[in-house]
């Protein structure tokens, strides 16, 4: 056979040869968007962890339960949601629940809850304290005022990390389709005002007096694993109690004479913050009474300890304690409250339920028992409490027998109508057919239909922004209208509140003349005095050293003023005033008399001396040549020479003239206090070296290698810094004993204490309500103090009425809510403040007030008015506390400002 014909091989291809470094497909991305987005993305997160490094304050023993404020408008469930939680968490029944109730959750965490009425008071207190809010909405109504009140108080005051939204009466929904759509609006709005994806939980309706077992489980899980959110600046910079029970220690004889005697008071509640509280005189402001020193604090036991603050004293007493949290772990501290049927007043009377009392009830009736005992008995009798009894309770004996006092809890099955809301005032844009309307459709009217678009943005827009309707137009808009005088004050604002103006003109005209009373006190007392001025002084070539600390303690103010500002008598109040002899020690500034300024004058005179003193502020060229002088820091250039020699002698006059010495010397003289000078530096600088040794043994000193930080080394090193620090004052206080150790660090956060005040106004007992929140706030030695704030405002944008200067307005910032009279200005040119009439509609202007000083940079709200019979939105304005100073200067007539420059020019 001849040779099969292969079928030739296929040639192979030609490989191709690469043509450039690299393959440009292997670098591209298939999808450039996404990876865009998720790059972002990463960046976002790793960005947001990067916070000013702020120090941890929290305690090294168990923290302070967290505080979970229950808020919403009137009857929109708190009461019910409490109630729920409570059941919850401890299968205790609350038939009223009142002040804080503090529950352990789990093993390592208690929370407390506390029901905020809805006052607007209590709102502004309970937001500054919160650290979980629990925000109720009906969802049935829709966002109500008192919702975006509070919303916009938190916002102000500091938004705590965690704020949960929740939507009752649901269950009045007819349709399913209505209560989709009602909660998606409401999520919708609900995330504008808050943040993009926050929590909301829907409860719908009420069984037992409670809500679902099932959606209070699962809003009760979001509770117990929520992390730590980052502690806000204020509560991280002050301690607090939340008062949860109160004690009236007046002699009863005391009160008995003299129902109005002032009291003595002891109110208990855990520790907060992030400052320790001291054992004595501890200043506080308790909001609504006033400021106090607190006589007494004590640490007592932990009411409502965590099964493991348990089990670490179990351990510590040797006792084996239980690893589990079974049911009767589970405990409650409501002193307030009623559990149970049974009242408890006060700590000191405090009944345990688990371990309070354990007598046998089932023994024998002829054995020993004592009265109490026996009552108790009788009330347990046939296993029922107080409102069980077959027979009903009978209080009288010709009265009814209340049989089903109790019933009406457990039948509560909720609203079956909408409930109604507090209704807006006249004038808001609403008309009651729209009213009806709009109830109509949220609950379920047939003739609602989802399918009508129209129809549907309509309810959308009724449902969310009917409360918050635009203002009226003809307000005035956005123009600032300047004060020029006083009779521009209020003249031609509103014609309806002319009458109404002159009252307050009256009370401004008072309330001014006490001012100036009061600005020229204070200006003897504490002359204010700003560095920033003198430094731009001192540099103002055109005036001499005596016109420089003149002009700086303004005494030239009150001289060219005179020529150029009409006679007024409220002009006085602009004029800066001579210094008194009232000077108070605290200044920082030395006193130099008109000899002094002589001295100064002629010794400036001398260019050289003007040269030598510019050299100190504007080059690093300085002494060297004697190192042992202490002064290593001026110049390393080594440069030598007489003209630095003169330099340090320069100063040294200076020096001797404050001791008052003549400083015309001779130039031995002027040598030898140099050598003494020079001998007096080299001992201070053996000494420093001495301490520096010393402080090096312990690794203090030595040598930091200069790193080189990456973004993420650096806030890292900062935050290791801090907690270095945290380390070192601890380990400061370890070695003293327990007793000395309280004394001088106080007490810490997390601590159950009992603060004993004195002095406390009998008004405070006689109307005090367990449903509003007692607040103790501790005070800064700043906050004590009063005099003028300079702030930094804006009217709220949903408030109706623009601001009017020198119209009262009730602040709230700190821990105080306090009526003051704000003078608004604006920031001219960035050279003067000049008066306004009114707040600008929607920018900022600066306002300063006389009032209770307060740390810089410290948020506030004001308010018009705490009524609720207010209709409209109350929160009248934001801001933030930009300096506080004895004085400040508002100019209202332009004239004022511009007349100086020529008497300037005129000088040599
Ligand atoms: N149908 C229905 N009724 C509810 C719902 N939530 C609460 N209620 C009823 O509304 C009434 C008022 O509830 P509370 O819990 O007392 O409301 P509150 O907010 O504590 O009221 P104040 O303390 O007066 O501010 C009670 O009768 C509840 O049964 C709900 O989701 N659906």
């Amino acid at each position: 056979m001849e040779d099969q014909a292969h079928k030739p091989h296929r040639k192979a291809k030609e490989k191709k040869k690469p043509q450039g470094d690299h393959n440009p497909k292997a670098f591209s991305f298939s999808r450039p968007g996404k990876l865009a987005r998720a790059a972002a993305r990463s960046h976002d997160i790793r960005e947001k962890r990067l916070h000013v490094p702020q120090a941890d304050r929290s305690p090294d023993t168990e923290p302070p339960p967290r505080l979970v404020a229950i808020v919403g408008p009137p009857g929109v469930g708190k009461t019910t949601l409490l109630k729920s939680l409570v059941k919850r968490y401890t299968k205790e029944t609350i038939s009223d629940p009142t002040g804080p109730i503090t529950v352990v959750t789990s093993r390592k965490q208690r929370l407390t809850f506390v029901e905020c009425p809805a006052e607007l008071t209590a709102m502004v207190d309970i937001a500054k304290i919160a650290d979980v809010v629990v925000l109720l909405i009906d969802g049935n109504f829709g966002f109500e005022m008192e919702t975006m009140e509070f919303l916009n108080i938190l916002s102000a005051t500091g938004m705590p990390g965690n704020v949960f939204s929740v939507l009752t009466h649901l269950d009045l929904f007819k349709k399913p389709q209505h209560l989709k759509d009602a909660k998606k609006t409401l999520k919708h709005r609900l995330w504008s005002e808050l943040y993009q994806g926050a929590h909301l939980f829907y409860l719908s309706g009420v069984i037992n007096g409670r809500y679902p077992d099932r959606e209070i489980h699962n809003l009760s899980r979001f509770l117990s694993v929520m992390k730590n959110p980052r502690p806000l600046v204020w509560k991280n910079s002050h301690s607090y109690i939340l008062g949860d029970s109160l004690r009236d220690l007046t002699h009863p004889n005391q009160i008995e004479e003299d129902a109005k005697c002032d009291r003595s008071v002891a109110i208990y509640g855990y520790l907060r913050g992030g400052v320790n509280f001291s054992l004595e005189n501890q200043k506080v402001h308790i909001p609504g009474v006033g400021d106090f020193t607190v006589k007494r604090c004590e640490a007592l036991p932990d009411p409502c300890p965590s099964p493991a603050q348990q089990a670490a004293v179990a351990k510590a007493t040797g006792q084996t304690g239980r690893k589990r949290l079974d049911e009767k772990d589970k405990k409650m501290h409501a002193p307030f409250s009623d559990r149970q049927g049974l009242k408890i007043e006060g700590s000191a009377i405090w009944i345990n339920r688990e371990k309070g009392f354990h007598f046998d009830k089932d023994a024998p009736a002829d054995s020993e028992r004592g009265l109490g005992e026996e009552m108790i008995i009788g009330l347990q009798s046939g296993g029922r409490v107080l409102g069980h009894t077959e027979n009903g309770l009978q209080l009288f004996t010709s009265g009814d027998r209340i049989v089903d006092a109790l019933d009406d809890e457990a039948e509560d099955s909720g609203r079956k109508s909408q409930r109604t809301v507090r209704a807006m005032g006249e004038g808001d844009g609403y008309d009651d057919d729209n009213n009806d309307e709009f109830e109509g459709d949220l609950s379920g009217d047939d003739e609602f239909n989802s399918g009508d678009e129209d129809e549907e943005s309509d309810l959308k827009e009724r449902k969310l922004g009917r409360l918050f309707k635009t203002q009226d137009e003809g307000e005035p808009g956005d123009d600032l209208e300047f004060a020029d005088s006083d009779s521009d004050l209020g003249s031609d604002f509103d014609s309806a509140a002319e009458a109404e103006d002159d009252d307050d003109e009256e009370l401004a005209a008072k309330w001014r003349a006490d001012l100036t009373e009061r600005a020229k006190g204070l200006q003897r007392q504490t002359p204010s005095y700003r560095t920033a001025d003198l430094a731009r002084l001192m540099y103002d070539e055109q005036l001499t050293a005596r016109e420089v600390l003149e002009r700086w303690k303004s005494e030239v103010a009150e001289e060219e003023d005179e020529e150029d500002i009409e006679a007024d008598s409220e002009d006085e109040f602009f004029d800066s005033k001579k210094e008194d002899d009232n000077y108070l020690e605290y200044t920082s500034v030395p006193r130099l008399t008109s000899e002094d300024y002589d001295q100064l004058a002629a010794k400036w005179s001398l260019d050289d001396n003007v040269e030598l003193l510019r050299q100190r502020f504007t080059s690093t060229k300085g002494r060297s040549e004697n190192a042992e002088d202490g002064f290593e820091g001026f110049g390393e250039d080594g440069d030598e020479g007489d003209e630095n020699d003169e330099e340090i002698e320069g100063w040294g006059d200076f020096e001797d003239l404050e001791a008052g010495e003549n400083e015309t010397k001779q130039p031995e003289e002027q040598a030898e206090s140099l050598e003494a000078e020079r001998a007096r530096n080299a001992a201070r600088k053996e000494e420093l070296k001495q301490r520096f040794e010393e402080e090096d043994r312990e690794g203090f000193g030595k040598e930091q290698p200069q790193e080189e930080f990456g973004e993420d080394d650096w806030y890292e090193s900062q935050k290791a810094n801090l907690q270095k620090q945290i380390d070192i004052n601890r380990a400061e206080f370890e070695g003293l004993d327990e007793r000395q150790r309280l004394a001088v660090e106080g007490l810490t956060a997390g601590k159950y204490v009992s603060v004993i005040l004195e002095k406390v106004p009998a008004e405070f007992i006689l109307n005090f309500s367990a449903r509003r929140p007692l607040i103790i706030g501790s005070l800064t030695p700043l906050e004590e103090r009063f005099g003028f704030l300079q702030v930094r405002m804006r009217k709220h944008r949903w408030h109706k009425k623009i601001l009017k200067n020198n119209d009262p307005l009730i602040f709230s910032a700190g821990w105080r809510r306090f009526q003051a009279m704000p003078m608004l200005h604006s920031w001219e040119e960035r050279v003067r403040h000049r008066m306004l009439k009114y707040s600008p509609e929607h920018s900022f202007c600066y306002a300063t007030f006389w009032g209770p000083f307060i740390a810089p940079n410290t948020s506030f709200t004001c308010f018009q008015s705490f009524s609720s019979e207010n209709p409209g939105f109350r929160v009248a304005a934001t801001g933030t506390v930009l300096s506080v100073d004895q004085s400040y200067e508002i100019v209202k007539k332009l004239k004022l400002t511009v007349l100086r420059s020529p008497s300037l020019k005129e000088l040599p």
